[in-house]
């Protein structure tokens, strides 16, 4: 199945995990993971170093292959057994080092790679089509014919973003769009990602800032330790959060059952020996 050309109908489930693993050799990185984003949310996904975001992120990106689980787009099993298969399936990702060529100017940058494909142009589409994506995504970028690296951090991540929307994927997710930036110009790629949304989209969000995840995501998807850890809204307090995400809300009943466990298992070790 290739993704389809017509647009899904807002609040559509367009992507769902269920029961995803990912192990390499001993480790594992993810467990049991479930997942659902429909088109025109943002969903975000955070959780501390080590959760198993980059993980999830490259098994989307078919980069790495789960170990177990299954992964539908639009209601269809799919394989994502390459990053080729996951875009044509209209799964793309900014990663974030951006793979942006300095030297090169704006336009060079967004149809990189496709000069042939379906956004084989001439120079003047090709610039005509840069212009009316970024105006539609209401970009402030000085001059498509800029070089990228007099672009600022904002600007070259709204660079980075329109490339990937080029091919009109149902899924966007973006790898901490954020981490670099100062803070206008977080504001103007929080403001990016709303219009990204607005355009249907399904967007993934991976960020470790709070702030920004409140302020765009529609859900909010812990992980820890490699596992789902709770499904939050954007008006979740910032203390809720940072529970989920450090295990804080493991609370003295269960560290208490936790303590009597170990205790009955050391009663049987002692009885064994
Ligand atoms: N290629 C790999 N080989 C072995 N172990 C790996 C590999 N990639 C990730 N891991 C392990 O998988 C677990 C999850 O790592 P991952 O990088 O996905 O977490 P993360 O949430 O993205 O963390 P961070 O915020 O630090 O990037 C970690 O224990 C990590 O050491």
């Amino acid at each position: 199945m290739n993704h389809p050309t017509t647009a899904p109908a807002p609040g559509a489930l367009i992507l769902r995990l269920r029961g995803v693993g990912k192990k390499f050799g001993a480790v594992t990185a993810l467990e049991d993971i479930d997942l659902d984003v429909h088109a025109g949310e943002v969903v975000a996904l955070v959780g501390d170093n080590g959760a198993g975001k980059s993980t999830l992120v490259k098994v989307l990106a078919g980069v790495h292959q789960p170990t177990s689980g299954t992964i539908e787009v639009s209601g269809n099993p799919v394989t994502l057994d390459t990053p080729g298969r996951a875009l044509e399936l209209g799964i793309a990702t900014v990663f974030q080092d951006l793979a942006l060529c300095e030297n090169l100017d704006v336009v060079a940058n967004l149809f990189l790679g496709q000069e042939i494909g379906p956004w084989a142009m001439d120079e003047v589409q090709m610039e005509v089509r840069a212009w009316t994506l970024l105006q539609e995504l209401a970009a402030r970028i000085p001059s498509v014919r800029e070089p990228v690296a007099s672009l600022s951090g904002g600007q070259r991540q709204t660079v980075a973003i329109a490339r990937s929307l080029l091919l009109e994927p149902q899924i966007i997710m973006l790898d901490e769009p954020t981490a670099a930036l100062g803070v206008a110009q977080t504001a103007e790629v929080l403001n990016l990602i709303e219009r990204v949304r607005a355009r249907g989209h399904g967007v993934i969000l991976i960020s470790h800032n709070m702030e920004d995840v409140r302020a765009v995501a529609n859900r909010i998807v812990v992980l820890r330790l490699g596992r789902n850890n709770g499904v939050f809204t954007a008006d979740t307090s910032h203390q809720e959060l940072v529970a989920a995400i450090t295990g804080a809300s493991e609370n003295s009943v269960s560290r208490r059952a936790a303590r009597k466990r170990e205790d009955m298992k050391r009663e049987d070790m002692e009885q064994i020996q």
